[in-house]
């Protein structure tokens, strides 16, 4: 049995709890029957179903109350009343579960924020790719070197040996540790100095006066400054950041399907993760009649879909009305991942259906996966101003549309890196191997990162229009 739902306090007496738990475990093992992309075969499935049923019976990492107050607040975006940034790695490893490594990227994703939150005059929803990114999906079984791919931490290993890209399930017991490590991280750096604006900002001004095309920003930031010392001025309270949440994809079902409450809140008690607070479905495991669709369809949390240039209107109108049957303004994020020659062509009939339909979705622009390329060297890399352009799109289809551009979700590391081109800096081809530290995926560094936080505040202050020339 790897179903043993958490209750909420206060929730009905015995019979009627086991008559709820029946029914929704009937709809998960429904849900769980259909086809799974992109799931390892174990080795050893009697292990890997003990692994489960260990699981289950752990802790959850958040509760629905959470999750909840996050679709509150996401609801705002959806209506155009704020904004979603949602960044960090793109594969989080065990050997990243240290607080230097999370204050960098937290720090980061607050930093961008604070940017965005002055030029959109709008609040802005932090949500951290943390405690729990350990899943990836790969285009091919194997690898470059010929071994089995690299799926990620709980999976597996990226040693380059036979033995040690064998799918382990013990990992994902390994991965629950690690994200409630992580997740104490991220609630203890939320409440304290990365709540706090004005340290925030100051680093943003080590930035601007500090980094190579920093010195183009630095009236903005300035500007940011005066504000918080008006605020200051006028007697009112430091500004303090609110909670950063946490995402991760909900890829390996193994795993998702362990620590669901039930959440009782609702028009009728449904499962709710406590894994994480947000979690979205790839675009490799969106196919309508797969497995991932049909877990997401039975969670109350606040769920994303990535959308790639395959995508039709008629599909997106169908993810809207399994996911969002409620009409419930934040439940669903589709996550646009055109690619920056594809965006202004493909999204613009998505968001017409969709915004006929009659429902209100968070439009979010990943300007990350539609852009990946490989270099001669054999680096997967993303150019800055391939992303900045598909981003550039992303605005000037919701402005002709006159809809809301949510917000963005981006791979970036506060750390030092050279995995993606360009930027402040004009990294190069030649540059990448230096500091080549990825996991999986290129992730935008924390000098890249905010460049494009404050290129893309110019943006939202400006307006934009095609051919907006990319700054650096
Ligand atoms: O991070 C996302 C995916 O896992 C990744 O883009 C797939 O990469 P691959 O094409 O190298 O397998
Ligand atoms: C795999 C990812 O994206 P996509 O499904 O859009 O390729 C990701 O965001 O890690």
């Amino acid at each position: 049995m790897t179903y043993s739902p958490r209750w909420p306090p206060g929730t009905p007496g015995r019979t009627r709890r086991r008559a709820v738990e029946r029914v929704l475990a009937d709809r998960l093992e429904v849900a769980l029957a259909r086809p799974a992309a992109q799931q390892p075969d174990w080795p050893d499935p009697d292990r890997a179903r003990a692994v489960v049923r260990g699981l289950a019976a752990g802790e959850p990492l958040v509760t629905p109350a959470e999750t909840r107050r996050l679709l509150d607040r996401l609801g705002a975006v959806a209506r155009g009343e704020a904004l979603l940034l949602q960044s960090g790695d793109c594969a989080e490893t065990f050997a990243d579960t240290t607080e230097p490594h999370l204050r960098a990227n937290l720090g980061l994703l607050r930093r961008m924020a604070l940017v965005l939150t002055h030029a959109a005059g709008l609040p802005v929803v932090t949500v951290a790719r943390a405690a729990g990114q350990y899943a990836k999906p790969r285009s091919a079984a194997v690898g470059a070197d010929g071994l089995p791919a690299y799926r990620g931490d709980i999976i597996n290993s990226g040693e380059p040996d036979r033995a040690a890209r064998t799918p382990d399930p013990e990992r994902m017991a390994r991965a629950h540790q690690h994200a409630r490590e992580a997740m104490a991280v991220v609630r203890r750096l939320a409440r304290g100095d990365l709540a706090d604006a004005q340290a925030l900002h100051e680093e943003n001004r080590r930035f601007v006066s500090t980094a190579p095309g920093g010195l183009r920003h630095t009236a903005r930031v300035a500007e940011i400054g005066r504000g918080l010392r008006f605020m200051t001025g006028v007697g009112a309270p430091a500004p303090r950041l609110g909670e950063i949440w946490t995402s991760h994809e909900a890829l390996l079902l193994d795993y998702e399907r362990t620590l669901l409450w039930i959440d009782t809140e609702g028009p009728e008690p449904a499962l709710s993760s406590g894994l994480a607070h947000f979690l979205w479905i790839g675009e490799r495991t969106r196919a309508p009649d797969g497995a991932h669709l049909a877990f997401a369809e039975l969670l109350t949390n606040p769920v994303g879909v990535k959308i790639g240039p395959g995508t039709t209107p008629e599909q997106a109108v169908e993810y809207v009305r399994r996911l969002d049957p409620h009409g419930v303004p934040g439940r669903l994020t589709l996550i646009s991942r055109m690619g920056h020659d594809r965006v202004r062509e493909v999204l613009p009939p998505i968001v017409e259906k969709v915004t006929a339909s009659g429902r209100q979705v968070i439009w979010q622009c990943d300007p990350m996966h539609g852009n990946s390329r490989t270099t001669a060297s054999g680096h997967k890399t993303r150019r800055y101003e391939d992303i900045l352009d598909e981003i550039t799109g992303f605005l000037e289809v919701h402005r002709a549309l006159g809809t809301h551009p949510g917000g963005l979700h981006l791979e970036a590391t506060g750390e030092d890196v050279t995995e993606c081109t360009g930027g402040p800096s004009g990294l190069s081809e030649a540059d990448l191997p230096a500091r080549y530290r990825t996991a999986c995926d290129p992730r935008l560094n924390a000098e890249q990162s905010m460049g494009l936080a404050l290129t893309v505040a110019e943006l939202f202050a400006a307006g934009t229009t095609r051919g907006t020339e990319a700054p650096r």
